[in-house]
């Protein structure tokens, strides 16, 4: 029977425990390894902290016998302040024990961290699409949270534990071989028994994880939502719904509860049977003058500390179970690379470049072709208008120029060279990008301008404000350049939003702008401050407007219109305009009514 137990331990052992480990070992030593001078005193701290836990009965069984046996009060009195001494240690080591191992795991989980963060910068624009921004966030944060665990508790409680677990064990056989035999039996009973219920518990806890998920999702679908929700009235709609959400998480909930709870009470009638068992087995053996009352007292002891490490070692067994699941989907995450691979670095020509798209195709899904053979040829310093229908691919294009995507067939280039060419920083450190939604962060007005650049001195700043037309926004705000602006850009109009934006892309001073202007209108003050921002954005450098507004459209000198993702007209703004019968001239005139209506 113990034969069987030990066999199936040991194939658990060799099969899942070592075969994870193995998997992961490089993962583990990457993060591991510069720390090894740590690692090396976590491992001291333990020997020490078992050895005290080890000592302290068997010190307390020296005392008994010596009280018993009317030993002399001197060496009493050392007995006595020994064991003051060892459980002061044990209660020090447990300290240093948990800074050493909490400095341990922060430090390689938060390596990994930043090296996921990197990592997800990296990747492109399509693994991002794919994957949905509260995955990712659960990947980066959900799954090293659970490594982090790993990291400093496996080594520590298991080792520790399956040493403690061996050394009180070897204490009981060096009392007596009979109850040292005896326990060993029981322990090995007991893990088994604990971990067969806690198996058959998991799956209630895993419900338990996802119907709180569930109802987080719940919330933050709702609170993002609000204004919606409040403007239609669905007030009580959502509240009955929130009721459904919480009472099918209580159900869950109860019965995961249950389970733990039942957990807990096996395991404590299990070591009260034990103990019970000892004290019989001592019992006999102390009447059969085989054993002291010391003796008694320290295979009492003994039994006892035997259920802690026996519990801790269940938990963490169980928990390398999720630990294994977190280490594949980090390392999975780690091991994708990016379909859009950096250029080997030619250089790009100075000042304002030229733009070329030479018979572009695109397409996000296969089959799906978003954009169809587009050619065009602008001009360093000239100013691109792109118009067209919504869905017609007018973002898609603006997308290819910072090569968040890479063409399907064709060719994307900027001064002469093709974009795949060129190092991805160097290309878009002279791009600048305002997109139709502007990023505000909750962080001062400087920062959001810089965007956390620190060497950009606050005169810049301030007459990059002064340029578009800020200038006294500025100055009425009450800290000044230190005002907090608040998440989402809350508290400044759409187009104080614009822009902020155009003033971050003065600051980084591009050679091609390019902005995705937004679609929503805005009003004439606003309108005007948006239009005199964009003509000095312009100055000097190249430009591609996906222009929604009249307005913005006078900036162009030439203009694509697309259809489909096909070219349905490209040439200089004013003859285009003034050609009744170009597709262009048509638009203008739903435009303009549409303003004068
Ligand atoms: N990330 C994406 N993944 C898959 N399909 C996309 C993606 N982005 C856009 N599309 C699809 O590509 C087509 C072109 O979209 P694009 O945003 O380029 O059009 P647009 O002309 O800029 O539209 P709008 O004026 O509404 O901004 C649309 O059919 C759109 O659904």
């Amino acid at each position: 029977m113990i034969y069987v137990q030990l066999r199936r331990y040991w194939r658990f052992l060799t099969t899942y425990l070592f075969h994870a480990l193995n998997r992961y070992w490089r993962l583990l030593a990457r993060y591991l390894r510069p720390q090894w001078p740590r690692m090396a005193l976590l491992a001291l701290i333990l020997v020490g902290t078992i050895s005290v836990q080890v000592m302290t009965p068997l010190v307390a069984s020296y005392f008994i016998d010596q009280a018993t046996s009317g030993g002399d009060l001197h060496n009493l009195i050392i007995l006595a302040l020994l064991t003051m001494v060892l459980a002061l240690a044990g209660q020090g080591l447990a300290v240093a024990e948990t800074y050493v191992a909490e400095n341990v795991s922060w430090t390689a989980t938060n390596t990994l961290r930043a090296d996921l963060v990197a990592h997800l910068l990296r990747l492109d624009a399509s693994f991002h699409t794919a994957h949905t921004p509260g995955e990712l966030i659960e990947r980066v944060d959900g799954d090293v949270a659970t490594l982090a665990r790993f990291f400093s508790r496996f080594v520590v409680y298991v080792l520790g534990n399956a040493v403690l677990l061996i050394g009180v064990l070897g204490l009981l056989y060096h009392v007596d071989w009979r109850v040292g035999l005896g326990m060993s039996v029981f322990v090995v009973l007991a893990l088994t028994g604990m971990l067969r219920i806690r198996a058959a518990a998991t799956p209630s806890w895993a419900a338990e994880r996802q119907a709180s998920a569930d109802f987080y999702g719940f919330l933050g679908e709702y609170l993002a939502g609000l204004q919606d929700i409040r403007s239609s009235g669905a007030g009580a709609f959502v509240l009955r719904r929130c009721a459904e959400v919480m009472r099918s998480w209580l159900a869950i909930t109860r019965k995961a509860q249950m389970w733990g709870y039942g957990l807990g009470a096996t395991s404590q009638g299990l070591f009260a049977l034990g103990t019970a068992a000892a004290l019989a087995l001592s019992a006999m053996l102390f009447t059969s003058s085989t054993l002291t009352i010391g003796a008694v007292y320290l295979i009492f002891q003994c039994t006892e500390m035997l259920r802690q490490p026996t519990e801790q070692i269940r938990n963490e067994v169980q928990d390398l179970q999720q630990a294994d699941a977190s280490m594949a989907r980090v390392e999975a995450l780690l091991n994708t690379r990016p379909r859009v691979i950096d250029g080997p670095g030619v250089a790009l020509p100075p000042g304002p470049l030229a733009v070329e798209f030479e018979n572009v195709s695109f397409s996000y899904a296969e089959d799906a072709p978003v954009l169809r053979g587009v050619n065009i040829s602008l001009a360093p310093g000239r100013v691109l208008g792109v118009v067209g229908r919504t869905g017609s691919g007018k973002t898609t294009l603006t997308r290819l120029l910072l090569r968040f995507y890479d063409p399907v067939a064709g060719a994307v280039r900027l001064g002469g060279v093709d974009l795949r060419e060129v190092h991805l920083s160097a290309l878009r450190s002279r791009i600048g990008l305002v997109t139709q939604e502007v990023n505000i962060f909750h962080a001062s007005v400087r920062d959001n301008l810089t965007l956390f650049n620190d060497s950009i001195p606050d005169e810049r700043i301030r007459a990059a404000l002064d340029t578009l037309g800020l200038g006294n926004w500025l100055r009425e705000l009450p800290c000044g350049l230190d005002t907090q602006l608040l998440p989402d850009g809350a508290g400044l109009s759409a187009g104080q939003s614009q822009v902020l934006a155009c003033a971050r892309i003065l600051l980084l001073d591009p050679d091609l702008v390019i902005l995705d202007e937004a679609s929503s209108r805005l009003d004439p003050a606003t309108d005007r401050l948006v239009h005199t921002a964009l003509g000095r954005l312009l100055e000097g450098r190249t430009g591609i407007i996906v222009a929604h507004r009249l307005a913005t459209i006078a900036y162009a000198h030439d203009v694509l219109v697309l259809e489909d993702g096909q070219v349905r007209e490209y040439g200089p703004r004013l003859a285009l305009a003034a050609d009744p019968t170009s597709r262009f001239a048509d638009l203008l005139s739903v435009a303009t009514e549409e303003v004068y209506q």
